[in-house]
């Protein structure tokens, strides 16, 4: 029998021994069997916990995909086995660590993505769409941000929004009246339209055009920051958080949106670890609430979207607040 096969069964038995031999004869722990499965996905499947262990330390990778898009970690939790969970959760984060340290040095060569700012957008009733006709915004999270929008609302005070889209966490936050309510945002047709439909007209609104990388000097403290932006990338959202101590006041709360791979359970949870880590580092405390969306999202809501860019049935509202302050 081929040795990949001879793996994949060694890795379905939870065979640790005959595992480790194949290893040290230099079988292949990447192989993918005629379903589409590795041995790390078999011993998930089957709550090897050890067996994942040792897969995991002999290079397989922990974020592979089945034909079905489904990766070891959605086995296991599936499986109901949280120590093979652990060792999956625990790659992913330690692997995300060191790529993000590696992006990070890239970036220094000079990567700048502006282009969905420089690109027509469309607005209909229920979506903002850029000029792929992918969704910048969609009506079906008008229940997500009026809950950021009571999150970051609760001490009342100034607030900050970073990234109006739809206006949706916006219009809630209003309703909060806040002493005053700072919205930045860089997307010239869409600060247009905020301006057509009288948010420059508010009392206690301020605008601030641009992107807030840019913007940051006309920025004061505040007792609530909520972020969403469009077209930007995790290591966008880290840089955002260095700022936090300088933006968000000593018992100030933050949220963000948490649309951190939401095309797979698994990875969700390792981005949602994995910001929490790195927001607690920067001395804060995150709390997940978990709100259940599987009733907002019918499948005709994605007609004509090219991107589905939520396909879980819960979704994790982020709330950050000083570590210091939740003791
Ligand atoms: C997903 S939408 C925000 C939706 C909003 N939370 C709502 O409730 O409707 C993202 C917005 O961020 C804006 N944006 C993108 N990059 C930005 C940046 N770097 N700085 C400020 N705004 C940005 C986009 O133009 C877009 O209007």
């Amino acid at each position: 029998m081929e040795e990949g096969k001879q793996v994949c069964e060694a890795a379905i038995s939870g065979d640790c021994a005959k595992l480790e031999s194949l290893i040290s004869g230099g079988a292949d722990v990447c192989y993918f069997d005629e379903e589409g499965l590795n041995p790390l996905m078999h011993a998930a499947k089957n709550g090897h916990a050890e067996a994942v262990k040792i897969l995991l330390e002999a290079g397989a990778p922990w974020n592979a995909l089945s034909p079905s898009n489904v990766s070891a970690g959605d086995f296991a939790m599936d499986a109901g086995n949280q120590e093979a969970f652990d060792h999956l959760l625990n790659a992913g984060i330690q692997a995300e660590l060191v790529l993000g340290t590696i992006a990070r040095v890239e970036k220094k060569d000079g990567d700048s993505k502006g282009d969905y700012l420089e690109e027509r957008v469309s607005f209909s009733e229920d979506k903002l769409m850029d000029s792929e006709s992918k969704a910048v915004m969609m009506a079906w999270e008008k229940p997500l941000m009026e809950a950021h929008a009571k999150a970051v609302c609760s001490n009342g005070g100034h607030i900050l929004n970073v990234g109006f889209g739809m206006g949706l966490v916006d219009t809630a936050i209003q309703q909060y009246g806040p002493v005053k309510h700072t919205i930045i945002e860089a997307h010239p047709e869409v600060y247009k339209r905020m301006l057509q439909t009288g948010w420059g007209e508010k009392e206690n609104v301020k605008i601030v055009f641009g992107r807030w990388q840019d913007v940051l000097s006309q920025l004061d403290t505040y007792d609530g920051i909520f972020f969403d932006t469009y077209g930007e990338y995790y290591e966008d959202l880290r840089e955002f958080h260095q700022h936090l101590p300088t933006l968000l006041k000593p018992t100030g709360i933050y949220s963000f949106f948490n649309g951190l791979c939401g095309g797979n359970a698994f990875f969700h949870v390792v981005y949602c670890q994995l910001v929490a880590l790195e927001l607690g580092r920067l001395g804060y405390s995150t709390q997940y609430i978990p709100l259940p969306v599987k009733d907002c999202l019918a499948e005709e809501i994605w007609e004509g979207v090219k991107h589905k860019y939520w396909q879980l049935d819960t979704y994790y509202l982020p709330v950050c607040q000083s570590a210091e302050d939740t003791e």
